[in-house]
């Protein structure tokens, strides 16, 4: 089965996204540092580029979950993959995500950071798909919202691959 991927967000229109969202987070966070959370693997690219173009002081951790099977997956289980490295107590907290699609996953993530005691906590996402959920989730920051399909690239794979496409894609089967 040939896979076929076509461009839903183009390269420019994505780097002119970030830059915006990393000129809004620099004045929205004037005078403190973010403390930044990637949540891997999908979260990395969006991470990088969006990190170079804010402007006050920043500090980074990584963090990896995946859901549970078909079943705990409703209930919005996620299992910690990786943890982060440092307390985030008093810190300013922002998420960074590639997609937030039916909620699960950031969700249960939201709640648990919550419970660590952050000075702040927000949620930046590169993607929205709001057709999709099922958990609410508030969004603090999104790139673009797009309609229920599967997408690709910047950090979104398809069975792991695509994740490198510099450009949000739709992946089809023929
Ligand atoms: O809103 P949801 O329905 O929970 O879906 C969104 C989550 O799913 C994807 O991650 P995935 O678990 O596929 O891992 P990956 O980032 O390593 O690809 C994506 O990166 C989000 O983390
Ligand atoms: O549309 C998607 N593409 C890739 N990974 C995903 N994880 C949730 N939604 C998606
Ligand atoms: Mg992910």
């Amino acid at each position: 089965m040939a896979e076929h991927v076509k461009v839903l967000l183009s390269e420019k229109e994505v780097d002119d996204r970030i830059q915006a969202i990393g000129e809004q987070i620099s004045r929205d966070y004037a005078g403190k540092q973010v403390h930044l959370i990637c949540v891997l693997k999908g979260g990395s690219f969006f991470l990088c580029e969006l990190a170079k173009r804010i402007t006050v002081p920043v500090s980074l951790d990584f963090m990896s979950v995946s859901s549970y099977g078909s079943e705990t997956k409703s209930s919005g289980v996620v299992k910690i993959i990786k943890d982060l490295d440092e307390p985030i107590k008093g810190k300013d907290v922002l998420v960074i995500e590639d997609i937030v699609d039916s909620g699960r996953t950031l969700s249960y993530l939201m709640e648990m950071l919550k419970d660590r005691g952050p000075a702040s906590l927000k949620l930046c996402t590169l993607l929205d798909k709001p057709d999709r959920r099922v958990i609410d989730v508030p969004v603090d920051y999104t790139g673009f919202e797009i309609p229920d399909e599967f997408v690709v690239g910047y950090g979104l794979d398809y069975d792991q691959r695509y994740r490198n496409l510099p450009y949000i894609g739709v992946i089809s089967f023929d």
